[in-house]
């Protein structure tokens, strides 16, 4: 436990500051170097709690991965040299690399336990163990394996053709990569887009796949080849800043480098519908991804409604978005994100705990948020229900708070972000 007291700072955010690298890249940056053939050089990684939990993984079993600062190295001798774990993996609390290893793991030729956190401990499994059960995995577990730890006889599977039935990309890729070594043909058809860098790097790896609007189909038995991965700065991490700047009177920003995906954008959209003065600019592509630099200043705000296919496009970051609808005039409403009762904590109710606590007028409902703003901010003492996106919106919100936030436990925000509060500093002047 890290308790933090933090005080309003009075003074605006303002300078330039590259964001750290994408989670969500980062991980797969290491899955696909560490499958294929040859050495991969990955460069801007997140140096992140969770996506560590990744690279232990592998080195685990028997790939050679050299980490200088957010520089890797990873020489991969295929899927096949992969050796069996003696002792059991550990997710941390990382739902990305339970999820997607699940789906590498259940094809391997060997036995492997799994297990992770009190968090990834509660956070349902059985999204990605149906599937792969129905490709011919044999994974058991507590619930009929829907929760960690969990026991994989690996063994040959086969392809599938698959609705999913929940938004998550995490099913998508662990039935896509399990779908890769399987024998025949797996397909995935997704209901609402969702983040899609585990199709982008598989294209760039080399592999055979195919996607026709949101259904993906990727050959069996491939062989992917090395290559040399810039992973974009993390827009989830940026789009603290960018809140605390379109909230902290005078604040002025610019941050460098930013991944701009479209399944990743939606904070950018909601930005621009609740009125704020942002402006994007230098776009250019690398390696599949859109990155480019985000100009945001202070300016009013007008609440908004967020729903439907909106939501996977910015799943992580509706804590801080219900911290600036809290900043907004009007009613924001946030609907169909359901999901976010199955993350790190219940951010459903975390968020509408956090925030109601510090003054505003929040209302939790099955799918989602009512915040009816503007409301001044006041200080008091929170809890980050050790989940790193609760801690860090906490953390904005002091930015503007009347009266000290004292926050129970900041050490989550080491699984996305270890030099946030670093980064802040830097910005605030
Ligand atoms: O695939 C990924 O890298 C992620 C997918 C999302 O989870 P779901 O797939 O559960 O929606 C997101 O919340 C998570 O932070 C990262
Ligand atoms: C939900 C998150 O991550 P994961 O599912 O990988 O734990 C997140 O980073 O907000």
């Amino acid at each position: 436990m890290k308790e933090l007291k933090l005080s309003a700072v009075n003074a605006p955010l303002q300078g330039e500051l590259e964001v750290p690298g994408d989670k969500s890249i980062s991980h797969r940056s290491v899955i696909f170097g560490a499958l294929a053939h040859g050495v991969t050089t990955v460069s801007h990684f997140l140096d992140g709690e969770d996506c560590m939990r990744t690279v232990d993984i592998f080195r685990a079993m028997g790939v050679s991965i050299d980490k200088e600062g957010s520089q890797l190295k990873i020489v991969g001798k295929g899927r096949q040299a992969l050796t069996e774990p003696t002792a059991p993996l550990y997710f941390g609390n990382s739902g990305t690399t339970a999820r997607l290893m699940l789906g590498i793991l259940a094809g391997l030729p060997f036995f492997t336990t799994v297990y992770g956190d009190a968090s990834l401990t509660k956070r349902p499994m059985n999204r990605v163990v149906d599937p792969l059960c129905q490709m011919g995995a044999h994974i058991d577990g507590r619930k009929d394996g829907n929760y960690l730890p969990l026991a994989i006889n690996g063994d040959t599977l086969s392809g599938i053709h698959y609705h999913l039935p929940v938004k998550s990309a995490q099913v998508k890729s662990a039935v896509l990569l399990a779908g890769l070594y399987a024998n025949g043909e797996t397909t995935v058809v997704e209901t609402s887009l969702t983040r899609n860098h585990t199709e982008t790097m598989l294209q760039a790896f080399g592999a055979d796949i195919e996607i026709e609007g949101k259904e993906i189909t990727v050959k069996g038995n491939q062989t992917l080849s090395a290559n040399d991965v810039y992973v974009p700065g993390d827009i989830s991490s940026a789009a603290f800043f960018l809140a605390a700047a379109a909230i902290v009177q005078g604040s002025s920003i610019r941050l460098l480098h930013v991944g701009l995906n479209e399944t990743r954008t939606g904070i950018i959209d909601v930005l621009k519908a609740m009125g704020a003065n942002v402006i994007v600019e230098e776009v250019h592509s690398k390696g599949g991804e859109l990155l480019g630099n985000i100009r945001i200043a202070q300016s009013p705000l007008i609440g908004t409604t967020i729903e439907g296919e909106m939501i996977p496009r910015l799943i992580d970051e509706i804590p801080i978005i219900a911290l600036l609808a809290t900043q907004a005039v009007g009613t924001t409403v946030i609907k169909d994100a359901e999901e976010l009762r199955v993350k790190e904590t219940d951010r459903i109710l975390a968020v509408t705990e956090v925030l109601t606590r510090l003054g505003a007028d929040v209302e939790a409902t099955d799918d989602g948020l009512i915040v009816h703003g503007k409301t001044p901010l006041t200080g008091n003492e929170v809890a980050s229900y050790h989940d790193h996106r609760i801690a860090m919106m906490a953390s904005v919100a002091s930015l503007i708070t009347n009266g000290e936030v004292i926050i129970d436990d900041i050490s989550p925000v080491a699984t996305s972000y270890p030099n946030f509060y670093k980064d802040l500093d830097h910005l605030i002047k």
